[in-house]
């Protein structure tokens, strides 16, 4: 029976990007996309409801057309509309993982991974079945399985057709919050172990920061900004679409080790700096993603002795804006350990303290939320 590792090395996918350049009227509605998505990772399509995430999903995986463009996926055309190419969904070779399962319902677990499966596949079956978490359901109906675990089976199915690409549209919508982060966490160690690239439709700045590798923000039909996920999360430019209040900084850790006495998990920066949490369930040397909400990094000049923060971070203050639309707060563009850290303060303290670029400071930061990666 193949092992769990073994599902790293099918398919290998490399390079296989995908590239469009799509226009389509929907009654008032107008997109338009020009794009290239990375050929691994996770990429998400984010925005606000309404701006057009479902609809440039549709058209990549066939389901709609669009009034002129092309689709391509490495070599492949999808979709060209000069030459009258329109490839049928079936045949597009695209996982598609929608919000809600759509098993079939008188079909097992095991009969719904079972069609479609592709022959390249048969030999993966326990790896992926394994991976997702799913083998004491095969035998269940689908009316028997939670929202999370049927989407899991839906994700199974997807990914046993062989696709080239697997688009997941909100895959998280309707599932309460410990299922929610369940599924992300399968959702999150397909996407290491697969060479599967991912489109991940979303509007959760959460969701976002949790998964993505790669943003595509669309605003009205149009692509606002395209790049990493954590260059993107540091364009104050960009905080309005990327989560506003809640707009966060990502930030890569290791786990160095638990400390049982204090039920903390002491994580570090590769310089060596260090963050105490809560204590997690990652063994030492895992690889973490932080998320730092903005607002909950306070700045000092020093290292302040009389302050319940335990968690101060050396950093050096790269720039300062005016948040927009605010003349009471800056945004603070910081450095720490090479990554970048966004804090926000009232213009009061910012004069008060003397901040200026360049200058070093401590930061502290009030809560971290972790995503195992
Ligand atoms: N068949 C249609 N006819 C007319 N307008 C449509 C049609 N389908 C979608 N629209 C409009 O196109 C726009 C984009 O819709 P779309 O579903 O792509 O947005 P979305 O970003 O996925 O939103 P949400 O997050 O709410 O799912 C919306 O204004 C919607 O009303």
């Amino acid at each position: 029976m193949p092992d769990a590792t073994s599902v790293t090395h099918f398919h290998a996918n490399n390079g296989t990007a995908l590239s469009l350049d799509v226009e389509r009227r929907q009654g008032e509605f107008h997109l338009q996309a020009s794009l290239t998505l990375p050929g691994k990772g996770v990429t998400a399509l984010f925005g606000a409801s309404g701006s057009g995430k479902t609809s440039l999903l549709r058209m990549i995986a066939g389901l709609d057309r669009p009034d002129s463009g092309t689709i391509r996926l490495g070599e492949k055309t999808l979709t060209d509309t000069r030459r009258g190419i329109q490839v049928p969904p079936h045949r597009r070779r695209l996982g598609v993982v929608f919000q809600e399962a759509r098993l079939f319902p008188h079909y097992r677990v095991r009969g719904n991974l079972a069609y479609g499966l592709h022959p390249s596949m048969r030999s993966r079956v326990d790896a992926i079945v394994e991976l997702l978490g799913i083998g004491h359901l095969l035998q269940r109906l689908p009316a028997t399985l939670s929202g999370g675990e049927a989407r899991r089976v839906a994700i199974g199915r997807a990914l046993l057709t062989a696709p080239r690409l697997l688009l997941m549209d909100e895959p998280l919508t309707g599932l309460d919050g410990a299922r929610k982060q369940e599924l992300l966490h399968y959702i999150d160690q397909l996407a290491r172990d697969i060479d599967i690239p991912i489109v991940y439709v979303s509007h959760d700045p959460h969701e976002l920061t949790a998964i993505a590798d790669h943003l595509v923000l669309l605003d009205q039909g149009q692509v606002r900004a395209e790049g990493r996920l954590d260059v993107l999360l540091n364009r104050f430019d960009l905080t309005e679409h990327l989560g506003g209040f809640d707009a966060a900084s990502v930030i890569a850790a290791r786990v160095e080790m638990h400390d049982i006495h204090y039920a903390l998990t002491r994580l570090t920066l590769e310089d060596g700096q260090t963050l105490s949490v809560p204590r997690l369930d990652a063994s030492p040397g895992q690889r973490l993603r932080l998320r730092i909400p903005v607002r909950d990094v306070a700045l000092a000049l020093t290292e302040p002795r009389d302050i319940s923060y335990r968690n101060r971070l050396h950093a050096v203050i790269q720039r300062i804006e005016p948040l927009d639309g605010s003349r009471a707060s800056v945004e603070l563009g910081l450095s720490v350990s090479g990554q970048a850290l966004r804090a926000r303060l009232t213009r009061h303290a910012l004069d008060e303290m003397g901040l200026d670029v360049g200058m070093p400071v401590v930061a502290l930061i009030r809560s971290v939320a972790f995503e195992t990666r």
